[in-house]
Protein backbone atom coordinates (compact mmCIF):
# COMPACT_ATOMS: atom_id res chain seq x y z
CA UNK A 1 0.00 0.00 0.00
CA UNK A 2 1.34 3.65 -1.05
CA UNK A 3 1.95 6.20 1.76
CA UNK A 4 -0.40 8.89 0.90
CA UNK A 5 1.19 12.81 0.78
CA UNK A 6 -0.69 15.96 2.38
CA UNK A 7 -1.55 16.55 -1.00
CA UNK A 8 -2.92 12.88 -2.15
CA UNK A 9 -5.04 12.56 1.07
CA UNK A 10 -6.32 16.52 0.45
CA UNK A 11 -6.76 16.65 -3.18
CA UNK A 12 -10.44 15.43 -3.63
CA UNK A 13 -13.65 16.14 -5.06
CA UNK A 14 -15.07 17.19 -1.24
CA UNK A 15 -13.42 19.22 1.70
CA UNK A 16 -14.60 18.49 4.32
CA UNK A 17 -14.83 20.83 7.93
CA UNK A 18 -16.52 21.96 10.93
CA UNK A 19 -18.56 24.93 10.90
CA UNK A 20 -20.99 23.49 13.49
CA UNK A 21 -21.90 19.97 15.36
CA UNK A 22 -21.53 17.92 12.91
CA UNK A 23 -18.94 18.40 9.83
CA UNK A 24 -20.27 19.81 6.70
CA UNK A 25 -18.61 19.24 2.94
CA UNK A 26 -17.77 21.81 0.23
CA UNK A 27 -17.29 20.31 -3.55
CA UNK A 28 -14.11 21.48 -5.31
CA UNK A 29 -14.80 23.08 -8.17
CA UNK A 30 -13.72 22.21 -11.90
CA UNK A 31 -13.91 24.04 -15.18
CA UNK A 32 -17.21 26.03 -15.78
CA UNK A 33 -18.44 25.87 -12.26
CA UNK A 34 -15.21 27.86 -11.25
CA UNK A 35 -15.99 31.03 -9.71
CA UNK A 36 -14.49 34.68 -9.00
CA UNK A 37 -12.46 34.46 -5.39
CA UNK A 38 -9.62 35.51 -3.85
CA UNK A 39 -6.16 33.61 -4.23
CA UNK A 40 -4.11 36.07 -1.35
CA UNK A 41 -5.45 37.32 1.77
CA UNK A 42 -4.99 41.12 1.43
CA UNK A 43 -2.64 43.31 4.27
CA UNK A 44 -4.25 46.26 5.87
CA UNK A 45 -2.20 48.79 7.72
CA UNK A 46 -4.55 49.94 11.23
CA UNK A 47 -1.78 52.62 12.04
CA UNK A 48 -5.28 55.12 11.54
CA UNK A 49 -7.43 53.06 13.34
CA UNK A 50 -7.93 55.61 16.13
CA UNK A 51 -7.90 58.62 14.30
CA UNK A 52 -9.60 61.83 15.37
CA UNK A 53 -10.43 62.25 11.60
CA UNK A 54 -13.77 59.99 10.74
CA UNK A 55 -13.05 60.26 7.33
CA UNK A 56 -9.49 58.39 7.77
CA UNK A 57 -11.76 55.95 10.06
CA UNK A 58 -14.25 55.45 7.07
CA UNK A 59 -11.95 55.35 4.67
CA UNK A 60 -10.10 52.16 6.85
CA UNK A 61 -13.58 50.45 7.53
CA UNK A 62 -14.12 50.35 3.60
CA UNK A 63 -10.54 48.52 2.74
CA UNK A 64 -11.87 46.20 6.23
CA UNK A 65 -15.29 45.57 4.86
CA UNK A 66 -13.86 44.64 1.24
CA UNK A 67 -11.33 42.21 2.69
CA UNK A 68 -14.27 40.79 5.10
CA UNK A 69 -16.66 40.49 2.56
CA UNK A 70 -14.36 38.73 -0.48
CA UNK A 71 -12.16 36.56 1.81
CA UNK A 72 -13.15 36.82 5.04
CA UNK A 73 -9.59 37.15 6.27
CA UNK A 74 -6.95 39.73 6.36
CA UNK A 75 -3.70 40.65 7.57
CA UNK A 76 -3.35 43.59 9.96
CA UNK A 77 -0.40 45.26 10.87
CA UNK A 78 0.13 48.71 12.01
CA UNK A 79 -1.43 47.66 15.11
CA UNK A 80 1.03 49.68 17.27
CA UNK A 81 1.53 46.36 19.67
CA UNK A 82 5.79 46.31 20.05
CA UNK A 83 7.34 43.46 18.44
CA UNK A 84 9.19 42.71 21.61
CA UNK A 85 5.78 41.71 23.20
CA UNK A 86 5.07 39.72 20.12
CA UNK A 87 8.35 38.08 20.07
CA UNK A 88 8.36 37.33 24.06
CA UNK A 89 5.21 35.76 23.86
CA UNK A 90 5.90 33.50 21.27
CA UNK A 91 9.41 32.60 23.10
CA UNK A 92 7.19 32.02 26.47
CA UNK A 93 4.94 29.40 24.44
CA UNK A 94 7.84 27.55 23.18
CA UNK A 95 9.10 27.23 26.59
CA UNK A 96 5.62 26.34 28.05
CA UNK A 97 5.02 23.25 25.11
CA UNK A 98 8.86 22.08 25.83
CA UNK A 99 8.28 21.72 29.72
CA UNK A 100 7.42 17.64 30.45
CA UNK A 101 4.51 16.42 29.86
CA UNK A 102 3.50 15.68 33.50
CA UNK A 103 3.59 19.41 34.52
CA UNK A 104 1.56 20.36 31.29
CA UNK A 105 -1.06 17.97 32.61
CA UNK A 106 -1.44 19.24 35.85
CA UNK A 107 -3.48 22.14 33.97
CA UNK A 108 -5.36 19.11 31.72
CA UNK A 109 -8.39 20.69 30.13
CA UNK A 110 -10.33 17.65 31.40
CA UNK A 111 -9.80 19.14 35.28
CA UNK A 112 -11.62 22.62 34.31
CA UNK A 113 -15.21 22.67 33.40
CA UNK A 114 -14.59 25.69 31.20
CA UNK A 115 -12.99 23.36 28.90
CA UNK A 116 -9.87 25.36 28.92
CA UNK A 117 -5.71 24.10 29.77
CA UNK A 118 -4.19 22.38 28.43
CA UNK A 119 -4.89 19.66 25.41
CA UNK A 120 -2.19 17.44 24.10
CA UNK A 121 -1.62 15.93 21.44
CA UNK A 122 -4.19 14.06 18.83
CA UNK A 123 -7.03 15.23 21.27
CA UNK A 124 -9.44 16.19 18.74
CA UNK A 125 -10.52 15.45 15.51
CA UNK A 126 -11.65 17.91 13.40
CA UNK A 127 -11.50 16.38 9.90
CA UNK A 128 -13.26 13.20 9.93
CA UNK A 129 -10.74 11.48 7.53
CA UNK A 130 -7.52 12.55 9.47
CA UNK A 131 -6.06 10.62 11.91
CA UNK A 132 -6.38 13.58 14.32
CA UNK A 133 -5.10 16.68 14.87
CA UNK A 134 -1.50 16.93 15.68
CA UNK A 135 -1.30 19.73 17.96
CA UNK A 136 -1.13 20.53 21.13
CA UNK A 137 -2.43 23.18 22.59
CA UNK A 138 -2.93 25.50 25.95
CA UNK A 139 -6.77 28.09 26.12
CA UNK A 140 -6.83 30.79 28.92
CA UNK A 141 -10.00 32.97 28.37
CA UNK A 142 -12.33 35.35 30.45
CA UNK A 143 -12.75 34.83 33.88
CA UNK A 144 -14.05 37.04 36.03
CA UNK A 145 -12.04 35.74 38.94
CA UNK A 146 -8.80 36.43 37.86
CA UNK A 147 -7.28 40.10 38.94
CA UNK A 148 -5.28 40.83 36.04
CA UNK A 149 -8.98 40.17 33.87
CA UNK A 150 -10.55 43.95 35.36
CA UNK A 151 -13.84 42.69 35.49
CA UNK A 152 -15.82 45.71 35.39
CA UNK A 153 -16.81 47.47 38.67
CA UNK A 154 -20.29 47.90 37.53
CA UNK A 155 -21.21 44.38 36.09
CA UNK A 156 -22.89 41.57 38.32
CA UNK A 157 -20.84 38.63 39.83
CA UNK A 158 -22.70 35.71 39.10
CA UNK A 159 -23.46 34.08 42.44
CA UNK A 160 -22.23 30.62 40.93
CA UNK A 161 -18.76 32.06 39.43
CA UNK A 162 -16.06 29.64 39.60
CA UNK A 163 -12.72 29.89 38.06
CA UNK A 164 -12.47 29.56 34.53
CA UNK A 165 -9.28 29.14 33.68
CA UNK A 166 -6.53 26.61 34.82
CA UNK A 167 -2.42 27.34 35.20
CA UNK A 168 0.09 24.50 34.99
CA UNK A 169 1.88 24.21 38.79
CA UNK A 170 5.29 26.13 39.10
CA UNK A 171 5.52 28.24 35.73
CA UNK A 172 3.90 31.87 36.73
CA UNK A 173 6.18 33.12 33.62
CA UNK A 174 3.66 31.79 31.55
CA UNK A 175 0.77 33.01 33.29
CA UNK A 176 2.03 36.33 33.02
CA UNK A 177 3.33 36.26 29.58
CA UNK A 178 0.23 35.35 28.15
CA UNK A 179 -1.52 38.31 30.34
CA UNK A 180 1.07 41.04 29.19
CA UNK A 181 -0.32 39.95 25.87
CA UNK A 182 -3.59 39.62 26.41
CA UNK A 183 -3.73 43.22 27.33
CA UNK A 184 -2.09 44.22 24.43
CA UNK A 185 -4.02 42.21 21.49
CA UNK A 186 -7.49 42.44 23.39
CA UNK A 187 -7.72 46.14 23.02
CA UNK A 188 -6.73 46.15 19.45
CA UNK A 189 -9.35 43.38 18.65
CA UNK A 190 -11.95 45.79 20.56
CA UNK A 191 -10.59 48.73 17.93
CA UNK A 192 -11.49 46.52 14.83
CA UNK A 193 -14.52 45.64 16.66
CA UNK A 194 -15.65 49.43 16.51
CA UNK A 195 -14.66 49.78 13.31
CA UNK A 196 -16.79 47.16 11.93
CA UNK A 197 -19.72 49.11 13.53
CA UNK A 198 -18.54 52.11 11.95
CA UNK A 199 -18.28 50.32 8.71
CA UNK A 200 -21.31 48.34 9.23
CA UNK A 201 -24.01 50.84 11.04
CA UNK A 202 -21.83 53.96 10.83
CA UNK A 203 -21.79 54.50 14.49
CA UNK A 204 -18.02 53.09 16.02
CA UNK A 205 -20.36 52.29 19.68
CA UNK A 206 -23.14 50.54 17.64
CA UNK A 207 -21.67 47.18 19.73
CA UNK A 208 -20.80 48.23 22.89
CA UNK A 209 -23.61 46.75 24.35
CA UNK A 210 -23.12 43.45 23.13
CA UNK A 211 -18.97 43.33 24.39
CA UNK A 212 -19.07 44.38 27.93
CA UNK A 213 -17.08 41.59 29.48
CA UNK A 214 -16.94 39.47 25.87
CA UNK A 215 -16.12 35.77 26.03
CA UNK A 216 -12.82 35.69 25.02
CA UNK A 217 -10.09 32.99 24.40
CA UNK A 218 -6.64 32.89 23.51
CA UNK A 219 -5.27 29.34 22.54
CA UNK A 220 -1.43 28.55 22.19
CA UNK A 221 -0.72 26.30 19.53
CA UNK A 222 2.43 23.74 19.24
CA UNK A 223 2.49 21.92 15.97
CA UNK A 224 5.76 19.56 15.23
CA UNK A 225 6.50 18.61 11.84
CA UNK A 226 4.27 16.05 9.96
CA UNK A 227 5.45 13.10 11.22
CA UNK A 228 6.60 11.41 8.12
CA UNK A 229 5.49 8.00 8.76
CA UNK A 230 1.93 9.43 9.38
CA UNK A 231 -0.77 9.04 7.04
CA UNK A 232 -3.95 11.88 6.47
CA UNK A 233 -1.60 13.92 8.34
CA UNK A 234 -2.86 17.32 9.73
CA UNK A 235 -2.34 19.86 12.19
CA UNK A 236 -5.58 21.17 12.79
CA UNK A 237 -8.36 19.87 11.01
CA UNK A 238 -10.69 22.38 8.61
CA UNK A 239 -12.98 24.56 10.69
CA UNK A 240 -14.64 28.11 10.81
CA UNK A 241 -14.94 29.61 13.59
CA UNK A 242 -17.19 29.84 16.11
CA UNK A 243 -16.52 33.19 17.24
CA UNK A 244 -17.02 36.78 16.50
CA UNK A 245 -13.70 37.74 15.45
CA UNK A 246 -10.10 35.92 15.60
CA UNK A 247 -6.51 37.24 15.55
CA UNK A 248 -3.53 34.74 15.40
CA UNK A 249 0.09 35.78 15.66
CA UNK A 250 2.46 33.38 13.77
CA UNK A 251 5.65 32.53 14.36
CA UNK A 252 8.13 32.39 11.87
CA UNK A 253 7.10 28.86 10.68
CA UNK A 254 4.24 28.85 8.04
CA UNK A 255 1.48 26.38 8.25
CA UNK A 256 -1.82 28.23 7.82
CA UNK A 257 -4.33 27.36 4.77
CA UNK A 258 -7.28 29.16 3.64
CA UNK A 259 -9.99 27.99 1.39
CA UNK A 260 -11.29 29.55 -0.98
CA UNK A 261 -14.54 29.18 -2.92
CA UNK A 262 -13.33 27.28 -5.24
CA UNK A 263 -12.51 24.81 -3.13
CA UNK A 264 -8.52 25.54 -3.69
CA UNK A 265 -6.46 25.61 -0.26
CA UNK A 266 -4.37 29.13 -0.05
CA UNK A 267 -1.41 29.56 2.12
CA UNK A 268 -1.46 31.99 4.80
CA UNK A 269 2.32 33.01 4.43
CA UNK A 270 4.26 34.48 7.57
CA UNK A 271 4.34 38.26 7.81
CA UNK A 272 6.52 39.27 10.54
CA UNK A 273 4.88 41.55 12.92
CA UNK A 274 1.28 40.88 11.51
CA UNK A 275 -1.42 39.16 12.87
CA UNK A 276 -4.03 37.13 10.50
CA UNK A 277 -7.52 37.93 11.41
CA UNK A 278 -10.59 36.33 10.27
CA UNK A 279 -14.07 36.43 10.51
CA UNK A 280 -15.90 34.02 12.76
CA UNK A 281 -19.76 32.30 12.27
CA UNK A 282 -20.92 34.97 15.05
CA UNK A 283 -20.05 38.25 12.64
CA UNK A 284 -20.95 36.03 9.97
CA UNK A 285 -24.72 35.74 11.26
CA UNK A 286 -24.40 39.10 12.39
CA UNK A 287 -23.53 40.49 8.47
CA UNK A 288 -26.12 38.33 7.65
CA UNK A 289 -23.59 36.36 5.59
CA UNK A 290 -21.85 39.41 3.68
CA UNK A 291 -18.73 38.68 5.82
CA UNK A 292 -18.12 34.76 5.55
CA UNK A 293 -16.63 32.42 8.37
CA UNK A 294 -14.10 31.39 5.76
CA UNK A 295 -12.79 27.55 6.00
CA UNK A 296 -9.40 27.11 7.07
CA UNK A 297 -6.70 24.61 8.46
CA UNK A 298 -3.31 24.39 9.53
CA UNK A 299 -0.78 21.41 7.93
CA UNK A 300 2.91 22.25 9.17
CA UNK A 301 5.47 20.78 6.01
CA UNK A 302 8.21 22.15 7.16
CA UNK A 303 10.92 20.28 9.41
CA UNK A 304 10.59 22.87 11.97
CA UNK A 305 7.83 22.90 15.29
CA UNK A 306 5.28 25.69 14.66
CA UNK A 307 3.96 27.96 17.23
CA UNK A 308 0.71 30.90 16.79
CA UNK A 309 -1.24 32.20 19.83
CA UNK A 310 -4.68 32.93 18.67
CA UNK A 311 -6.77 35.30 20.63
CA UNK A 312 -10.77 34.69 19.92
CA UNK A 313 -13.36 37.64 20.30
CA UNK A 314 -16.90 36.58 21.17
CA UNK A 315 -19.94 38.91 22.22
CA UNK A 316 -20.79 38.98 25.83
CA UNK A 317 -22.60 35.22 26.45
CA UNK A 318 -25.77 37.13 26.99
CA UNK A 319 -25.88 39.36 24.08
CA UNK A 320 -28.62 38.08 21.38
CA UNK A 321 -26.90 38.68 17.57
CA UNK A 322 -29.28 38.57 14.37
CA UNK A 323 -28.32 39.59 11.16
CA UNK A 324 -28.07 43.71 11.04
CA UNK A 325 -31.06 45.53 9.30
CA UNK A 326 -28.17 47.45 7.32
CA UNK A 327 -26.81 44.04 6.02
CA UNK A 328 -30.61 42.17 5.37
CA UNK A 329 -31.55 45.78 3.36
CA UNK A 330 -33.97 44.35 0.98
CA UNK A 331 -32.40 40.76 1.01
CA UNK A 332 -33.28 37.72 2.29
CA UNK A 333 -32.58 37.28 6.24
CA UNK A 334 -30.72 34.37 6.15
CA UNK A 335 -30.16 33.60 9.82
CA UNK A 336 -32.40 33.85 12.96
CA UNK A 337 -31.73 35.64 16.51
CA UNK A 338 -29.24 33.55 18.56
CA UNK A 339 -28.36 34.12 21.97
CA UNK A 340 -24.11 33.76 22.06
CA UNK A 341 -23.78 32.21 25.37
CA UNK A 342 -26.43 29.25 24.35
CA UNK A 343 -25.11 28.69 21.08
CA UNK A 344 -21.14 28.81 22.08
CA UNK A 345 -22.19 25.90 24.30
CA UNK A 346 -23.34 23.70 22.05
CA UNK A 347 -20.49 24.07 19.53
CA UNK A 348 -17.79 23.60 22.17
CA UNK A 349 -19.09 20.86 23.88
CA UNK A 350 -19.97 19.22 20.43
CA UNK A 351 -16.21 19.66 19.79
CA UNK A 352 -15.08 18.15 23.06
CA UNK A 353 -17.12 15.07 23.44
CA UNK A 354 -14.51 13.57 25.67
CA UNK A 355 -14.81 16.22 28.05
CA UNK A 356 -16.51 15.43 31.48
CA UNK A 357 -18.67 18.59 31.17
CA UNK A 358 -19.83 17.19 27.41
CA UNK A 359 -19.98 13.34 29.15
CA UNK A 360 -22.38 14.83 31.55
CA UNK A 361 -24.66 16.75 29.40
CA UNK A 362 -24.51 14.29 26.70
CA UNK A 363 -28.21 13.40 26.80
CA UNK A 364 -29.63 17.09 27.31
CA UNK A 365 -31.52 18.23 24.40
CA UNK A 366 -29.50 21.02 22.42
CA UNK A 367 -31.42 23.63 23.20
CA UNK A 368 -31.73 22.93 27.01
CA UNK A 369 -27.95 23.72 27.16
CA UNK A 370 -27.01 26.89 28.75
CA UNK A 371 -23.81 28.80 28.86
CA UNK A 372 -23.93 28.40 32.70
CA UNK A 373 -22.77 24.72 32.24
CA UNK A 374 -19.58 26.22 32.39
CA UNK A 375 -19.87 27.77 35.90
CA UNK A 376 -20.84 24.30 37.28
CA UNK A 377 -18.07 22.52 38.99
CA UNK A 378 -17.50 18.83 37.43
CA UNK A 379 -16.22 17.39 40.52
O1 LIG B 1 -2.57 28.10 14.23
C1 LIG B 1 -3.13 28.80 13.39
O2 LIG B 1 -2.51 29.45 12.55
C2 LIG B 1 -4.63 28.91 13.34
C3 LIG B 1 -5.34 28.33 14.51
C4 LIG B 1 -6.83 28.28 14.30
O3 LIG B 1 -7.33 28.32 13.21
C5 LIG B 1 -7.70 28.15 15.48
O4 LIG B 1 -7.19 27.94 16.60
O5 LIG B 1 -8.93 28.28 15.31
FE1 LIG C 1 -9.47 28.75 13.37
Amino acid sequence: MSTATTTEAFSEEFVAFHAGSKPSYRKVLKGAELKPTFNEIPVIDFTDIDSSSLATRKALGKLLYQTCSEVGFFYAKGHGIPQSVLDETLSALKKFFELDHDTKMTAHLHKNPAIRGYEPMGETKLDPKSNGDTKEAFTMGDDLLELEQNYPSNLPIPANAIPQNIWPAGAPWFRKALYRYYHHVFPFAMQLVRLIALVLCDDDHAFDDMFKFPITGMRALHYPPRPVEMKNYIGLGAHADFTWITLVLQDSVPALQVLNANGVWIPAPVIPGAFVCNVGQYLERHTNGIFPATVHRVANLTGDSRYSLAFFLTPDPDAVVEPLKECVGESERKYDAINVGDLYIRRILAARQKHPTAKKYKDTPEQELKYDILFKSIA
